[in-house]
C-alpha cells in the first residue's frame, strides 16, 4: 500500500472547527499554524519530539487566546496600555496573504507561508489606527523555526501611531529546575511582579525556583535556554526587538489560571523576543519588522541545520561572569563586531546575492559575514559538552583512562577531545582523586568566575569536585545529602557560592 503523500503546506480542518496549516520540512520536522491569532501552536524536530508548550487544559475557543506556543503579542504587550491584556492580534482570524511584498528569496529546504491582519472597522473602534500586519513563517533549513513581522501604518489621516510586541514564546522544557537561561546576565530590567519596579541583573545567568515576570531591557540579539536534563538548548535570535521577556506563572499563579494545569509550570518557560520599554512609532507608509528566529542544539553536539548563518553577540557589552565558557565560547566565535543585528543571510543567499530573510527594522540592514562552519561546530561542540554529566568513563582514573581512549575515540569525536587531553595531562601532584578517581580541585578553582579554572570539569556539576571536607565547610552538609535535596534548592546553594 502507497503512503499518502505528505505536503509540505497543508491546510487542515482542527479543534472547533478552526484551521490549521501544517508546514514540514524534508527531514520530517514541523509546524502548525492556526488561523486564529497567527498562532504557532506546534514545533517538532525530525523526531517528531514537540519544542513548544502547550497547556493540556487548552480548549482553543475563541475569543479565548491559546495557552502555549507562540502568541503574538500586539499591538500592545501586556496591560501597558489601553487594550485587552498582550493586545488583539493573538485572538483575530487571520487570512492568507496571496500577495505578500517581496521578502529576499527563499532557498531550498525551506517551507513557509504568509499571513496578514489588516485593522477592521470594529478594531479602529477600540485602536483607532489603521494597519497592516504580515507574518512569514518559515521552517527550516532543518528545525529552524523563523518568525518575521512587518507592520505597517495605512493610514490616510496623516497620524502616527504607536505601539508594543512580543513573541511570546512557550518552550517545552524538562523541569524548570533544570532550566537556565543565558544572555540577561547584568541588564536591567523591569520587573512584573514588583509594579514594573526597574532593577539589575546580577552577574549569574538565570536559573528559576519561583514565579518570574521580568521585561530585560536593550538584550542581545542571542539568548540561550539550556536545559540539562535534555541535554538541549534553545537558542533564540531576534532582530529589531531589543527586550525580551522572561516567565514563569509558577504554583500558586498556575492554579488560578484555568486554561493551566497546576504543575504544567514546571515544564514551561516562556522566553519573548519583544519591543517594550520604547515602543515603535510609524509614520503613515512606514514599516517596521521584527524577526525572531529559534533553533535548537541537541546534546550529540549538533544545532540543526550544520550551516546557514553566523550568530552576532553584541560585543559593546562587558562579558558577564557566571555564563559558563561554553556559551562565551559559542558567542565569541560569531561576534560581530558591525552591530547588533543577526541578520546574516546562510551562503546560499548570499550566493544569490540576496540580503537575508526579515532583515531586521525598517531600516533594515544586516551584516553578510561569511559563515566559518569549523569554528562554529567546535564552539557547539564545546557547548554541548557541557551539558554531559561525568561518565563512569570520565570518572576513571586518568592514568588508567589514556588505556581505554582508543576505542572511544572512534565512537564519539567529543569524547576523543576529552581524551585527548586526557592523554597528557596525568594527575598533577598538588591535586587529588576521590574514592571514584575523580580529581578534585580547591574551591577557587570551581568557580564560574575563577581565574585559574580547573581543566576539563562539567560544568553543571562544579560542586562534585570539591573534597569531602572543602565540600562539607562550604554548603555545611555531605555531598550525600546535598544531592538528595530538590533541584531548585541545589542550584540555589550552588549559585550562592559561584558554583553555577
Ligand atoms: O495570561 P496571558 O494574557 O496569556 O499572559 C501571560 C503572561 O504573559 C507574559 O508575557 C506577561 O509578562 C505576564 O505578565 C502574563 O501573565
Amino acid at each position: 500500500m502507497s503512503t499518502p503523500e505528505r505536503r509540505p503546506v497543508e491546510v487542515v480542518k482542527a479543534v472547533n472547527g478552526l484551521e490549521k496549516v501544517v508546514l514540514r520540512e524534508i527531514h520530517g520536522c514541523s509546524v502548525e499554524v492556526y488561523l486564529y491569532g497567527a498562532h504557532v501552536t506546534s514545533w517538532k524536530n525530525e523526531h517528531g519530539e514537540e519544542l513548544l508548550f502547550i497547556s493540556s487544559k487548552e480548549i482553543f475557543k475563541p475569543p479565548k487566546p491559546i495557552r502555549g506556543g507562540i502568541p503574538i503579542c500586539f499591538p500592545q504587550f501586556s496591560s501597558l496600555g489601553p487594550l485587552e491584556l498582550h493586545g488583539f492580534a493573538r485572538n483575530r482570524l487571520w487570512t492568507f496573504d496571496d500577495d505578500p511584498p517581496p521578502l529576499p528569496p527563499d532557498i531550498a529546504n525551506k517551507v513557509f507561508i504568509d499571513l496578514i491582519l489588516r485593522s477592521t472597522k470594529e478594531d479602529l473602534k477600540i485602536w483607532p489606527h489603521s494597519f497592516e500586519y504580515r507574518l512569514r513563517i518559515t521552517l527550516g533549513p532543518g528545525e529552524d523555526l523563523m518568525l518575521t513581522s512587518r507592520v505597517r501604518n495605512t493610514a490616510t489621516d496623516g497620524k502616527p501611531f504607536t505601539f508594543t510586541f512580543a513573541y511570546h514564546t512557550y518552550f517545552s522544557v524538562s523541569d524548570i529546575s533544570e532550566v537556565r537561561v543565558e544572555g540577561l546576565e547584568t541588564l536591567d530590567y523591569l520587573d512584573n511582579c514588583q509594579k514594573m519596579e526597574r532593577f539589575t541583573e546580577q552577574g549569574d545567568s538565570l536559573t528559576f525556583e519561583s514565579e518570574v515576570d521580568k521585561i530585560y531591557l536593550s538584550t542581545p540579539t542571542k539568548i540561550a535556554v539550556m536545559d540539562h536534563e535534555k541535554k538541549q538548548t534553545f537558542v533564540i535570535r531576534k532582530d529589531g526587538l531589543p527586550d525580551a521577556v522572561v516567565w514563569n506563572p509558577w504554583d500558586k499563579k498556575a492554579k488560578a489560571m484555568a486554561d493551566f494545569g497546576d504543575d504544567e509550570y514546571k515544564h514551561m518557560l516562556c522566553v519573548e523576543a519583544a519591543a517594550v520599554e520604547k515602543p515603535i512609532t510609524l509614520k503613515p507608509g512606514e514599516e517596521w519588522r521584527g524577526r525572531q528566529q529559534l533553533s535548537v542544539v541537541n546534546k550529540s553536539g549538533s544545532e540543526k541545520p550544520q550551516r546557514s548563518r553566523s550568530v552576532s553577540y553584541s560585543s559593546d557589552r562587558p562579558r558577564a561572569r557566571g555564563r559558563s565558557p561554553a556559551f562565551n565560547a559559542l558567542a565569541s566565535k560569531f561576534d560581530n563586531p558591525g552591530g547588533r543585528n543577526l541578520s546574516t543571510p546562510p551562503p546560499l543567499l548570499s550566493n544569490l546575492g540576496g540580503s537575508s530573510e526579515g532583515g531586521g527594522s525598517s531600516s533594515g540592514g544586516g551584516s553578510h559575514d561569511a559563515y566559518k562552519a569549523l569554528s562554529k561546530s567546535k564552539a557547539i561542540a564545546s557547548l554541548t559538552a557541557s551539558f554531559d554529566k561525568p561518565s563512569r568513563d570520565k570518572l576513571m582514573p586518568r592514568s588508567v583512562k589514556a588505556a581505554t581512549s582508543d576505542s572511544n575515540s572512534r565512537i564519539n569525536p567529543l569524547n576523543s577531545r576529552v581524551d585527548a587531553v586526557t592523554v597528557k595531562e596525568n594527575v598533577k601532584e598538588n591535586e587529588v582523586e576521590d574514592d571514584e578517581g575523580l580529581t578534585l580541585y580547591p574551591y577557587d578553582r570551581l568557580t564560574t568566575s575563577s581565574t585559574n579554572p580547573a581543566p576539563n570539569i562539567d560544568v553543571t556539576r562544579r560542586e562534585m569536585y570539591l573534597s569531602k571536607a572543602d565540600f562539607r565547610a562550604k554548603f555545611n552538609m555531605t555531598k550525600d545529602a546535598f544531592y538528595k535535596m530538590p533541584k531548585w534548592r541545589q542550584n540555589k546553594m550552588k549559585t550562592s557560592l559561584e558554583l553555577f
